[in-house]
């Protein structure tokens, strides 16, 4: 399958094949690979170049042999997470979700080439300031609610929804992260899911009470969380023992601070409703008053990414760059087998929603 390529391709089709030399030699051809941005329990994001666009990603490594000793589930648990991720994510193409360009997988590793957010978290965000006017909280919680709108309308459940899993991009627009927790049960998402997951400060009474609950309705919860955190600087359901936090989350009550106007009391009330079948639904949100002040139209939750047919300039400038045929360019590009294609065909198009004309650097 080597000799239909150009020189260029053989680059990129030998980069495909991992030596083992070092840890990263997967990506050797494919990315230049910068500083570590990010770690967490079992993966480690590092920023990188993809050499072909000279566009900048974020890298999110896990070694396979890790997963399973860093958390007190059993290996295979956390396994299947990363693939379930990764499917999630192949399935979502979202304005405020983070987009997966590129998946390489070694014996030992898994990449997950990912959208560049170099604005950091939310969370960040948010403790910088203390807390955020009406105005910029509504801002961030419309992008909110139109990623959370589109994931539940894509049959998933993101099911960790907190302000260290959404971070800003270089225009200062949200991206939904982490789908590792996510749920999209067979036969879509209104399966009751018995699995407690998430970070107990935003999660559902439902959840932390062990009973069967909605992916979306306990998304809805954390969403009202999120929006308590951005609008007061701090959390309406905190306590350091657990049990003394569940119980106050199963309570529902929680404290309104005097800055918080009617209208906004009025949302987070219709979202902390303890009992899931008196919560406000996404439906009811992206129309609600507080959310629509200053603002003309409802939240529009569709993907303005093209669903459907691929980007005649992109697979011209690939064809041409690449000295093939459109016809076989564009064949290859509708795989969609999230390879170096993927990425580079992604990449050429954030490029060109950016303003700029889609660029294959030369000599690559
Ligand atoms: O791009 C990311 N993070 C990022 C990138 C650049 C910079 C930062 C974070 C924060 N310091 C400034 C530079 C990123 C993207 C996706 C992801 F899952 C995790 C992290």
């Amino acid at each position: 399958r080597y000799f239909c390529c150009s020189r260029s391709q053989l680059l990129i089709k030998f980069a495909d094949m991992p030596q083992q030399s070092s840890p990263y030699s997967a990506l050797d051809g494919q990315y230049q690979l910068h500083q570590t941005i990010g770690s967490g329990g079992f993966a480690k994001v590092k920023l990188a170049t993809h050499l072909l666009t000279g566009e900048k990603v974020a890298i999110k490594m896990m070694d396979k042999r890790q997963l399973g000793r860093l958390t007190i589930s059993t290996p295979q648990e956390d396994l299947p997470r990363i693939y379930l991720e990764i499917e999630a994510m192949k399935q979502l193409s979202h304005q405020h979700v983070c987009q997966l360009y590129q998946v390489l997988e070694t014996d030992t590793k898994i990449f997950m080439v990912l959208e560049y957010c170099p604005g950091g978290e939310l969370f960040d965000y948010i403790v910088e300031r203390d807390r955020l006017e009406e105005d910029e909280a509504r801002v961030f919680f419309r992008q909110i609610t139109s990623a959370v709108t589109y994931i539940h309308t894509m049959g998933y459940a993101h099911r960790d929804l907190k302000p260290e899993n959404l971070l800003l991009d270089e225009d200062q627009q949200l991206k939904l992260i982490d789908f590792g927790l996510c749920a999209n049960p067979t036969g879509g998402m209104e399966q009751k899911l018995a699995t407690c997951c998430g970070s107990p400060a935003y999660a559902a009474p439902e959840l932390v009470s062990g009973k069967h609950y909605l992916g979306s309705e306990a998304d809805i919860w954390s969403m009202g969380v999120l929006l308590y955190a951005l609008l007061c600087g701090f959390l309406p359901f905190d306590d350091e023992n657990l049990g003394a936090l569940y119980r106050k989350i199963q309570s529902g009550f929680y404290e309104t601070p005097e800055w918080l106007s009617d209208e906004s009391r009025e949302l987070l009330a219709a979202m902390l409703q303890v009992d899931p079948k008196h919560r406000v639904t996404v439906s009811q949100l992206v129309s609600h008053p507080w959310l629509s002040t200053g603002h003309t139209r409802p939240i529009d939750s569709r993907s303005i990414y093209k669903s459907s047919g691929v980007d005649e300039d992109v697979i011209t400038e690939v064809a041409v760059h690449q000295g093939k045929s459109r016809v076989a360019v564009r064949q290859a590009v509708c795989r969609w087998g999230y390879d170096y294609l993927t990425a580079t065909y992604l990449l050429m198009m954030a490029q060109k929603r950016a303003g700029r004309t889609p660029r294959l650097l030369p000599g690559r």
